[in-house]
């Protein structure tokens, strides 16, 4: 990590992983080559733009008075890792065990939490999409939003609707695993830092996604803190990148490419706002195909397998039978 000479974080505040990791580029937003790295669906911080600037006075009181009455979703973690699990696939795999818990909270409660948090409490992180029922301020902060920037790049690139806005508060060490989302990110820091390490879909092999029918679908199976490299050995080839966004700072995020995503340790609580846009048509398939399209190939036959066979024990025999001694 290059060190960073405006002074407001240090390498001590990150956590130790033993990966091979690269910067990712940081352009200005009225930089051409930010439109080219997107157009190759590669990642890049976007620097000066001014798409959350309205959220920039957000601190944890002005949040507390404008945030209206309505619940949000806060996630609850006995240690610092808040790794998400789809609700609905939890019926199908016997014997999971959601690692955090969800609640819902008024804000003021989650506020009041926060302050009194103390060392070795469970930590929490507030994930909540924005819709109206937040308080009119933040309607008129939202509504003031850069939206001529991002959508600016949603048409360029021809990406599809805008799905939604997550809202990010989160306390200060909080970590969300290493997980790859099908939509395009633009990903908007409000306060505090973080540091996000992506790695590029052709990683796939290196970071053992969870099976597509499980929970932690879209998630890596390893933990960072402490890789199982018996049971995950190309996790030692893995090569990524990373960078520490600081506020006002916008990372893209490409569709399908992995991200692990870490509030600085005695950082303070962090604030971010998300855009995520659905992928857009792919018209044309081209040849050859990029790697996240085989990525969701392989998404798309693991279904239908798990389907067809029912028990999932049967597909690692049946694709070894079709490959093994014949597609070498
Ligand atoms: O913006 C993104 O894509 C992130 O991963 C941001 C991440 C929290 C996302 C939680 C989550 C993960 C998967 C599905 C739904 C919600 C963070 O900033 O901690
Ligand atoms: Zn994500």
């Amino acid at each position: 990590m290059a060190s960073n000479n405006s002074k407001c974080w240090d390498e001590s505040q990150l956590r130790n992983y033993d990966l091979n990791l690269e910067q990712i580029p940081r352009l200005h937003c009225d930089d051409p080559a930010v439109d080219e790295l997107i157009a190759a669906n590669k990642p890049v911080v976007i620097t000066g733009s001014k798409l959350v600037e309205s959220a920039r006075k957000w601190d944890l009181d002005y949040l507390e008075q404008n945030m209206g009455s309505g619940d949000y979703t806060v996630f609850i973690s006995q240690n610092h890792k808040f790794k998400y699990y789809d609700e609905k696939k939890i019926a199908k795999t016997s014997g999971f065990v959601p690692p955090t818990n969800k609640l819902d909270m008024k804000l003021p409660d989650f506020m009041k939490r926060l302050r009194k948090w103390k060392r070795g409490d469970d930590r929490m992180y507030l994930q909540q999409g924005l819709n109206n029922t937040v308080g009119p301020e933040i309607v008129k902060d939202f509504l003031k939003f850069d939206w001529d920037f991002c959508s600016g790049k949603q048409n360029k690139h021809h990406w599809g609707p805008l799905t939604s806005n997550l809202l990010l508060i989160g306390m200060e060490g909080n970590v969300t695993p290493c997980h790859y989302d099908e939509q395009q990110n633009l990903f908007a820091q409000v306060h505090g830092h973080k540091r996000c390490i992506l790695f590029a879909p052709d990683q796939f092999e290196c970071l053992y996604p969870h099976p597509v029918f499980h929970p932690h679908d879209r998630q890596s199976m390893v933990d960072f803190d402490e890789p199982d490299y018996n049971t995950f050995p190309k996790f030692r080839q893995v090569r990524g990148c990373e960078t520490v966004l600081g506020p006002g700072e916008i990372l893209y995020i490409p569709i399908y490419w992995w991200h692990h995503i870490e509030s600085l340790m005695r950082g303070g609580h962090t604030i971010t706002v998300n855009f995520w846009y659905k992928g857009g048509a792919n018209t044309s398939v081209t040849y050859p195909l990029k790697d996240h399209q085989k990525v969701a190939i392989m998404r798309n036959i693991e279904k239908m397998l798990v389907e067809v066979l029912q028990d999932p024990k049967e597909v690692s025999p049946l694709l070894r039978a079709i490959v093994l001694g014949r597609y070498t």
